[in-house]
């Protein structure tokens, strides 16, 4: 039998075709949302689950973010990058001039707002729980309705075609997270992430923090404060960052297994840090249509329980 694997549905969704790149002999799951996702591999029903985590387009997925944020004992194991292109569907028999709902995952309206805007200009988008979960909802419409997919659920489903490739950019790229509850092996070629955030609020915080990373010649790719909090008065900051290679010399004391040890499951080089709920998750060789991207990503939720001025 092979790996359980476990991904946002129904069958067609984008998050679909990124988990068949990945492991195209996997015995396939599809769940109904992100989180049950997280809680399937989280509680070992599942070997491995595919998430959207980064859209270039709409950035972060925000279900996702939550999802680490919340979730224990998960780890990402690897990553996968699809180009998006999407398809305008509509029921048999239904024609553009009548629909008055899209339906759609937010981040497929979002990507096709200006598009919407000057085409649909009068209907109503509606948010579905995935891109070919919409196609059932538009399906189930009492009104003419419409729904943005992937080609693949027009394969998979009764519908027509009404207009392909109608993402407002057509870079349009979306990076989907292998959760499992074991880390990859290192590599040395990584990427690492950690999320944590402040129980005391105080200006400098942030600027103390980063000014860590930079004393270790340690390259931030990516720093991000989501939109919602998460816990009375803290500040959660998934936190992105390049990792350098263990024993070349520039990690400053935090290179390697160190830096795992030191650095993500005790991050005692933050002042007077406190370790909250644990999420290590690491990814690597990454998949994409475009070749592997090299890198592995390493995330811990850890709680800043205060900051050392300085
Ligand atoms: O809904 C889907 O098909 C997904 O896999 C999530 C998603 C939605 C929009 C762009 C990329 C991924």
């Amino acid at each position: 039998m092979g790996e359980r694997i476990g991904y946002l549905g129904p069958a067609g969704t984008y998050t679909e075709q990124a988990a068949l790149l990945y492991a195209p002999e996997a015995e396939f799951t599809p769940l109904p949302t992100i989180n049950a996702v997280g809680a399937g591999v989280a509680n070992g029903d599942l070997d491995a689950g595919v998430v959207p985590i980064e859209n270039s387009l709409e950035g972060s997925v925000t279900f996702t973010q939550d999802l680490l944020i919340t979730q224990t004992g998960l780890s990402i194991r690897n990553e996968v990058v699809i180009p998006i292109d999407h398809f305008l569907v509509a029921p048999p028999g239904v024609e553009a001039d009548q629909v008055r709902v899209i339906f759609s995952h937010p981040q497929a309206l979002a990507q096709c707002r200006a598009y919407l805007e000057s085409r649909f200009p009068l209907a109503q988008n509606e948010a579905s729980l995935s891109t070919a979960a919409a196609v059932a909802d538009m399906q189930g419409s009492s009104v003419p309705a419409a729904a943005i997919c992937p080609q693949r659920a027009t394969e998979l489903y009764d519908v027509q075609v009404l207009d392909r490739g109608i993402q407002d950019n057509p870079i349009n790229q979306t990076r989907f997270a292998v959760l499992a509850r074991t880390d990859h092996a290192m590599t040395g070629h990584d990427r690492t992430s950690i999320c944590f955030s402040f129980t005391v609020d105080r200006p400098g915080s942030l600027y103390h923090c980063i000014g860590e990373f930079a004393q270790r010649n340690i390259n931030l790719v990516k720093i991000e404060k989501p939109s919602h909090q998460t816990g009375a008065g803290a500040l959660h900051i998934p936190d992105r960052f390049g990792w350098p290679p263990p024993g070349n010399g520039r990690s400053g004391g935090f290179g390697g297994s160190e830096a795992k040890g030191r650095h993500v499951e005790d991050p005692g080089f933050l002042p007077d840090v406190g370790t909250a709920t644990r999420l290590n998750r690491r990814q690597n060789a990454p998949i994409s249509k475009t070749g592997p991207l090299g890198s592995r990503s390493y995330f811990g939720h850890h709680a800043l329980r205060a900051c050392r001025p300085r």
